[in-house]
């Protein structure tokens, strides 16, 4: 009996940003997956007017399954605006909007209606003008389904050559940073990194290199003493169940091509250490994944693009590399149904 094709949902994100016409481009992407968006039907209709590609739309029914055929035709589940959009205008008053998709599509993947969320780029901004406190989807998902930590890892689109960076605090000013580096946390962030690289990933037994936080790993502690009195003695805690953790070792050259070589992945102290590298090298192609979840979410590596929303003048390539690795990790899944 062949299995059905895992059902993929994508939340289209900000909509006065790019997420919208990303999702107008996916209609002409044939995929190994069905496919549903969430977003309000109007708005993509008016976006695709604008953009001059024809959309047909069928609204979304659970009892009828299909693989996306990339025919010009979107799976849409309508989820309405508060008001029109306006391409490129931010509106606080859609931000209740935008975190309805995301709670509408996470849910699904709790009840396995979907197998796999990608989130099109949200305006952090836009959504905290509105009220509501809000970092990024990865706290949000981690709060939605009482999950008590996560971890960020961005992963370059290119499978045989591919960077993993994941980091031990997400979305943090950086003169907080210091103190949310403990040990309790650190150890657990390393064990999910471990745990889902391991098990999600297939990579047997990882070798993972581990950042300082300070320049030069701290220079034996005149430079800084997390290294000597967190880091190290975790990653020491860590070695003795058996983990090939390397470091703590210095940012600057850690990301050198001769230690990237035989790494799996690289654990980033915070986001500005760990993403300007992995974003350099492949800006665009890149995917971010929420590891740790009880579901699978995958999202673009980019924002919200609000100069470009409306112009056709993007790339999709972000996104496809996130449906693939999302299609990827629901046939790594264990106890996975497709
Ligand atoms: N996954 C997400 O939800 C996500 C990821 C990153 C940033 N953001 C948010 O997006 C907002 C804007 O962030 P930013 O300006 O720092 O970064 P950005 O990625 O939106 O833009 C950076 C540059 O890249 C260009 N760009 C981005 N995506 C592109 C695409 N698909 N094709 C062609 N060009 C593209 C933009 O035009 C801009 O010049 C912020 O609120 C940020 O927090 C969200
Ligand atoms: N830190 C991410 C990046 O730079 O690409 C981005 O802000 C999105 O994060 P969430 O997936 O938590 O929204």
């Amino acid at each position: 009996m062949t299995k059905p094709l895992p059902c993929i949902v994508v939340t289209a994100g900000e909509p006065a940003g790019i997420g919208p016409d990303l999702c107008i481009m996916l209609a002409a992407q044939p995929l190994d997956a069905q496919l549903v968006i969430i977003a309000d039907t109007e708005m993509l209709q008016t976006r695709a007017k604008a953009l001059g590609i024809p959309l047909n739309t069928v609204a979304y029914d659970a009892n009828m399954r299909q693989q996306h055929l990339g025919n010009g035709s979107l799976t849409v589940l309508n989820q309405a605006v508060s008001q029109p959009v306006i391409a490129s205008q931010l509106n606080a008053d859609n931000s209740a909007y935008v975190l309805e998709t995301l709670r509408t599509a996470a849910i699904g993947c709790v009840k396995s209606e979907f197998d796999a969320m990608v989130t099109a780029p949200v305006h952090k901004g836009i959504i905290n003008d509105a009220g509501i406190a809000f970092s990024g989807h990865t706290e949000f998902l981690a709060e939605l389904t009482h999950t008590a930590q996560v971890v960020m890892m961005l992963v370059s689109g290119h499978q045989a050559n591919s960077m993993r960076v994941a980091l031990a605090t997400t979305h943090l000013a950086l003169k907080d940073v210091p103190q949310a580096i403990q040990k309790t946390s650190l150890e657990t962030t390393i064990r999910i990194l471990h745990h889902d690289l391991v098990n999600k990933f297939g990579i047997q037994h990882p070798r993972i290199l581990v950042a300082g936080l300070n320049p030069h790993a701290g220079e034996d502690g005149y430079l800084g003493r997390e290294e000597i009195d967190v880091i190290n003695p975790v990653l020491a805690k860590l070695r003795t169940e058996g983990m090939n953790l390397i470091g703590a070792l210095p940012a600057d050259t850690l990301f050198a091509k001769h230690h990237l070589k035989h790494a799996d992945a690289v654990l980033a102290m915070y986001h500005d250490q760990g993403l300007p590298v992995l974003k350099h090298a492949s800006f665009g192609e890149g995917v971010n994944v929420t590891l740790g979840l009880p579901i699978i979410r995958t999202s673009v590596d980019h924002g919200t693009a609000l100069d470009l929303a409306g112009t056709g003048k993007i790339e999709i390539g972000s996104l496809l590399a996130a449906i693939e690795l999302a299609i990827q990790l629901t046939k790594n899944k264990p106890s996975s149904a497709v």
